[in-house]
């Protein structure tokens, strides 16, 4: 079995001949060069992902991580807890949001528990390094072993999927009170305070958001993490759900495939995981930008400029499916418009 260290190993930079290639064949359809904008940069992209001008993402899947956190204890999300694995059923019914919106983009769900707070649930992949992580206020999310098992697991699910027909991975999520650990990785990744990554989540109270905020300034100055390595960020301050999207990361881009992202959980596990592959960088495709605090901050880090603006903020992939359509256009568009040449219009410069 493959380690992490190997996987990473495998990730190729996206084939720049074909992407040239790809540049020229857009600026010969028929259509003034560059009118379809930011559509004719994400087929040049998935092309040197595909490394084929053929491009198709026909087999979507969308992957959610599910876990509950230790830090619940503390009182920052509204939610009582029980409802990641309530959530997880209706996820196995195909009633949550992600569900109902993934299948109207014609796309596969994938439901795995890194960690969810309940005995193994059936149609649901048993991934669980525990019932719950540790309460970061008071103490380190998991084990470094435990941290890169699970990353190495997850990547190694992605490489699977992908041995099995997928040929695009969202990046999905589920666990009560996750935006405070995020908060706090991307708090120390981006090297910024806890007021400006702390949010709303599922709708916390404003009139009790110091509370969080002063709950991730705590798990900071407990646990010390080393923003130089992410594997210890997300250890001492992450959680099993983030770890395992960061994982899943890694494999589909070791995998050469591309990743979308969702909201805010899937920022602060890429932030994660493209500390520990930079490789990884070109794999990723931003979908919408999450109404989450945070954010902003985390996807001008990723260098990654959103394609939606719907002010959602439900997490599980719902935002991430929303761009399935924008991926299918772009592909679409490159590989069945005519060409000035063939319709015989000579656009002088
Ligand atoms: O995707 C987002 O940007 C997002 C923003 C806020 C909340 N969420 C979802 O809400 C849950 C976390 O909220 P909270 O308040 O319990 O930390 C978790 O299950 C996420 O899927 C998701
Ligand atoms: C009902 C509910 C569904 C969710 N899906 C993702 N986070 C959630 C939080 C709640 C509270």
């Amino acid at each position: 079995m493959q380690s992490l260290n190997q996987i990473i190993a495998q990730i190729r930079p996206l084939d720049r001949l074909v992407m040239e290639e790809m540049s020229i064949r857009l600026d010969g359809l028929v259509k003034p060069v560059g009118s379809l904008g930011r559509l004719e940069q994400l087929a040049i992209q998935l092309s040197g992902i595909y490394r084929n001008l053929n491009i198709s993402a026909s087999h979507k899947q969308l992957i959610v991580m599910a876990a509950d956190h230790g830090v619940y204890a503390e009182g920052i999300t509204l939610a009582p807890q029980a409802v990641t694995y309530l959530q997880m059923l209706n996820m196995v019914k195909g009633v949550s949001g992600v569900c109902v919106l993934a299948k109207q983009m014609k796309a596969d769900v994938l439901l795995v528990d890194t960690g969810i707070d309940s005995l193994p649930i059936e149609g649901v992949l048993n991934y669980k390094v525990r019932r719950s992580s540790g309460n970061i206020a008071t103490q380190a999310a998991m084990s470094r072993e435990e941290a890169i098992t699970l990353l190495e697991r997850s990547a190694r699910l992605a490489i699977e999927q992908v041995n099995h027909g997928v040929r695009l991975i969202g990046t999905g999520e589920l666990g009560m009170g996750n935006t405070t650990p995020a908060a706090a990785i991307v708090s120390v990744l981006c090297d910024a305070e806890p007021e400006h990554t702390v949010g709303v989540g599922a709708n916390f109270p404003q009139d009790r958001m110091q509370h969080r905020i002063e709950v991730v300034r705590r798990a900071i100055a407990i646990n010390q993490p080393d923003a130089n390595d992410s594997i210890d960020v997300l250890a001492k301050v992450g959680g099993f759900d983030l770890g395992g999207m960061a994982g899943i990361m890694i494999g589909a881009a070791a995998a050469g495939v591309p990743i979308v992202l969702d909201g805010f959980l899937s920022c602060a596990a890429a932030l994660i995981a493209v500390n520990i592959a930079p490789q990884i960088h070109p794999y990723l495709i931003p979908s919408h930008r999450s109404a989450e605090k945070g954010t902003q901050l985390a996807l001008e880090k990723l260098n990654l400029v959103p394609y939606l603006e719907m002010s959602m903020r439900l997490g599980e992939g719902s935002g991430a499916v929303m761009a399935f359509p924008i991926i299918d256009a772009a592909c679409a568009m490159a590989t069945k418009m005519g060409s000035l040449n063939e319709s015989n219009i000579l656009l002088s410069d």
